[in-house]
Parts: C-alpha cells; structure tokens; sequence
C-alpha cells in the first residue's frame, strides 16, 4: 500500500485499513469469501472478482450506509480512489461543501461518484451511461438507497454523446461534472500488450473486471476528454468546472496543450494516490473566480511516523488552567480549527499564518506611520503569501496579524498537543497526525513557546 500515506487528507482509508475479521462478523455475504488461516487472520483473494465486489459492497454498507447490487462482469469500483476525486472537488468548491448540481459522465454501473456524494455531502446528480447493463443497474442502486430525489440517471442518444447531448433538452446550469472515462484505445493496449518492457509495470494484485465497453474508446482518454473540452466550449459556464480523471500520466500534458489550444488558461490538475495505484485529475473553467487548489505535492502529503515534541512549562508562571485559556487564544488566533477533549487539542491548519509576523508587524507599523497609508491598513501580499494560498492579509489593533486565509486548500499541517502534569511541571506534547511536517509543528510550538512563557 506504498502510495496510501499520499492520500488525501481526510481520505478515512490513509490511516484505517479495512477491517476484514470485522466486515465478515457483520455481514453474512462478505464472510463467505473469507478465508481464515491457523492464525486467526482473515484474508481475501484479490485475483476474484467476488471477492473484490464483496468488498466494495461491504465498505460502502459499513462507512457510508450505502447498499450496492453490482454486476461481476462489469468494473467493480474502489471505494478509496473515488472519495480521494469527491473529496479533491470538495476543496475546489472550498470548506462547508455548499450543496452543488453536478454531471458524472460514464457513472458505471456502481453509479458510485453519484451516490457517495450525494449520501456524503447532499450533492445533487445528473449521472450519464451509454451501457445498457450499467444504465439499469445505476438505476436501480439510486432507486435502493432512495435518493432518486438527488441523483438521475439518463443515458445519451448517441452511444459516444457527450456533454452536449445529454444537455441538449436540458436549461439547467452545473456547478461542476466530473469523469473517470474508458482509458484505453484498444484492446491490446487494455490487456497491456502495446506497453514497452520498460515501461510495464509489475502484474497487478487484483482482478480487472471491466468490459471493453467500460475501458476502450477510439482514441483512449485523450480522444474522450477532449471531446468534452470541444463541448465545453459550446458550453461554457453552463458547468462552472470541468473535470475528469486520468488514467495515464502521459495524458496529461496532452490535454494541457489542448487547452491552451483552445484558448483555456484556468486550469488546475492533481494527482490521486492510493494502495498502488495512482490518478490524474485535469479540470478547467472558464469562470475566473475559480481558483483550483495548488497540488499539495506528495511531500507536505507525507507522514511520517515521529516522535512527539516535548514542551516544559515551569509552574510557577501559570495554572494549568491559564495555559489552557493562552493554548487556545493563540490557537484561535492562528485560524486553525481547533477540537479540544480531555486535555488534547487536535489542531488543523489550512495556511502557514504564523511565519513572518515580525515581519508583517514591522511593515504594519511602517504603513500606520506613513501619512499617505494611515487609512490603508490593508497589506500587500509577498509573493510567498502568494504561493501559501493567503487571499488576503488584514491589520488588526495590538500586534496580532489576522490571515484571511483561502478555505478552498487542504490542510498543511494536522497535529495532535496534550497537556500533562509532570513532576509539578506542565508539558505540553505535541504529536503530527495525518499532514504536514515536522518543521511546520516546530514552527507553530515556537510561536506558542513565545507567548506561553
Ligand atoms: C471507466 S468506467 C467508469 C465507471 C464509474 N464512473 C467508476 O468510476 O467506477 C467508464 C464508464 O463510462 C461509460 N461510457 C463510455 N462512453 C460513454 C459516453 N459517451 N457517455 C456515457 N457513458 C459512457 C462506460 O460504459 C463505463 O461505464
């Protein structure tokens, strides 16, 4: 599961493995594919198509209430990949996931990006399938969870129709659509017979259970979504952004000269990572108060595992209840959320808010003393503002720098701080979690440490 640690951040499935010993005492249909060896561990065989369905089928019932029928000879989705994409449009549209209006072109016969969004997020669907067996089968699983009243199945009237054709009859306007489109132009490149020695890659673990008609196109991915680009530009802000996933890195840079072709310079990409397997995802708009969220690279994305950094507080200068009260002000003040239960503080920041501030309070009180500036107490941004995703800084009284920050990134820095007695001393313990690093939580406690003294 080498690719599982660059996970989105709040993928569930980057730090909790699927519990098979569990899934197969709750559910009577996944445990007759188990096997269980003289250990008492539990297993699975990837290499069956049962076995990967019945998994599928079990992780949506058990994390999302969720109830699928899935044919075996059709793509059986994983469920990690597709939230990483639901979750990755999340950050698009920014914190609070407003309810959208969203396409899915090619919705499978899972119809599975539909149906996690709208029982995780109350996203309405208009999903397109051009395959009979998928179509009715997507239907169905809509019907079974009840959510008809948000997601739409529709199948095009031409078999290769697009965005314009399931749109044709149709005044509505979409927030977004996404895509994960037959990859491949052939059968031979699907069965990996056009792929160079160099490039192969080593046999996968598990079953591939798609039929031609799910995973070839004429032209492959490339050919798809360009298609959908040519009627995008038909379409324009009808859809406020454009998205599909990639299977093939390559694609990529072909798609990007594309649209430059085209004349689209609002773009955003990024990459999906999970168990071995790695997407692309490429999206455009041609709104320009759209802002796609900056690749966070897989190195901020890394955790790992490290040792807590230890604080000492001498009890002569505070209570344990004054540290309290200043851990959580300058918290606050630093705009990260913060949950605290049980002497622990789980802090989450989306933005880099406390480097610098010396320097900002310096330009600040240069500004205030400027005669020409004493009423602008708003602050250039420095390009590294800029690059952190800061959409704006703003004084305030006393010599606190308030950081307006973009609520459209993911978090930089996830860490978990506890609060113990020991030996008549406070320590403050502080622990990474799922993001960042630990020069980032070596930054924040320094700028604690210079406040809780
Ligand atoms: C790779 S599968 C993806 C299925 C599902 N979205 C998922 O992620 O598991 C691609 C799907 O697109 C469908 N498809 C291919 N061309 C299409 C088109 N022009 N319009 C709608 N669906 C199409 C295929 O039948 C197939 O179900």
């Amino acid at each position: 599961m080498a690719l599982n640690k660059f996970m989105h951040p709040r993928n569930p499935y980057r730090i909790k493995k699927p519990d098979f010993k569990a899934l197969a005492s709750k559910y009577e249909e996944f445990k007759t594919h188990c096997t269980t060896d003289s250990k008492g561990q539990v297993h699975l065989d990837f290499k069956k198509p049962e076995c990967l369905k019945a998994l599928t089928v079990a992780l949506l019932k058990d994390d999302f209430d969720l109830d699928l029928d899935l044919p075996i000879d059709r793509l059986i989705p994983t469920v990690p990949l597709r939230l990483n994409y639901i979750l990755w449009l999340e950050d698009v549209f920014g914190e609070g996931t407003p309810v959208l209006n969203a396409i899915d072109i090619g919705t499978g016969a899972s119809c599975i990006y539909p149906l996690l969004a709208a029982k995780k997020n109350q996203w309405h669907f208009l999903a397109s399938e051009s395959d009979a067996t998928n179509f009715t089968y997507a239907t169905d699983n809509v019907k079974k969870n009840n959510l008809a009243h948000l997601v739409r199945v529709v199948q095009p009237t031409e078999p290769s129709g697009m965005l314009c054709d399931i749109l044709m009859n149709n005044e509505e306007s979409f927030d977004f659509c996404m895509c994960n489109p037959p990859f491949f132009g052939s059968n031979l490149e699907a069965w990996g017979m056009l792929t160079s020695r160099s490039e192969s890659r080593p046999e996968p673990l598990s079953a591939n259970t798609a039929s031609p008609q799910e995973s070839v196109v004429p032209g492959g991915e490339v050919q798809f979504v360009k298609q959908m680009i040519s009627d995008s530009l038909v379409l324009k802000n009808r859809i406020r952004v454009y998205t599909s996933m990639l299977g093939k890195k390559s694609s990529l840079s072909v798609l990007k000269e594309e649209l430059s072709r085209c004349e689209i310079s609002n773009t955003g990409t990024t990459e999906l990572c999970q168990g071995r397997t790695m997407r692309w995802v490429i999206a455009w708009s041609f709104d320009n108060t759209v802002k796609f969220p900056k690749p966070l690279g897989k190195k901020l994305l890394e955790v790992k595992p490290t040792n807590p950094i230890m604080w000492k507080i001498p009890s002569q200068t505070h209570t344990k209840q004054s540290i309290h009260e200043l851990l959580l002000k300058h918290l606050n003040d630093l705009q990260m959320s913060v949950k605290f239960s049980e002497d622990c503080y789980h802090a989450i920041a989306h933005h880099n808010t406390w480097s610098h501030q010396r320097r900002q309070r310096r330009q600040k009180e240069r500004e205030l003393s400027s005669p020409e500036k004493k009423n602008h107490g708003q602050k250039r941004l420095s390009d590294e503002d800029v690059s952190l995703g800061h959409k704006k800084l703003k004084t305030e009284d006393g010599d606190s720098v308030v950081v307006e920050a973009s609520t459209s990134s993911p978090p930089i820095l996830e860490f978990e701080m506890k609060l113990k007695d020991v030996e008549g001393d406070f320590v403050v313990e502080a622990k990474l979690m799922k993001s960042g690093s630990k020069d980032l939580l070596h930054q924040v406690l320094q700028f604690l440490k210079n406040r809780v003294k």
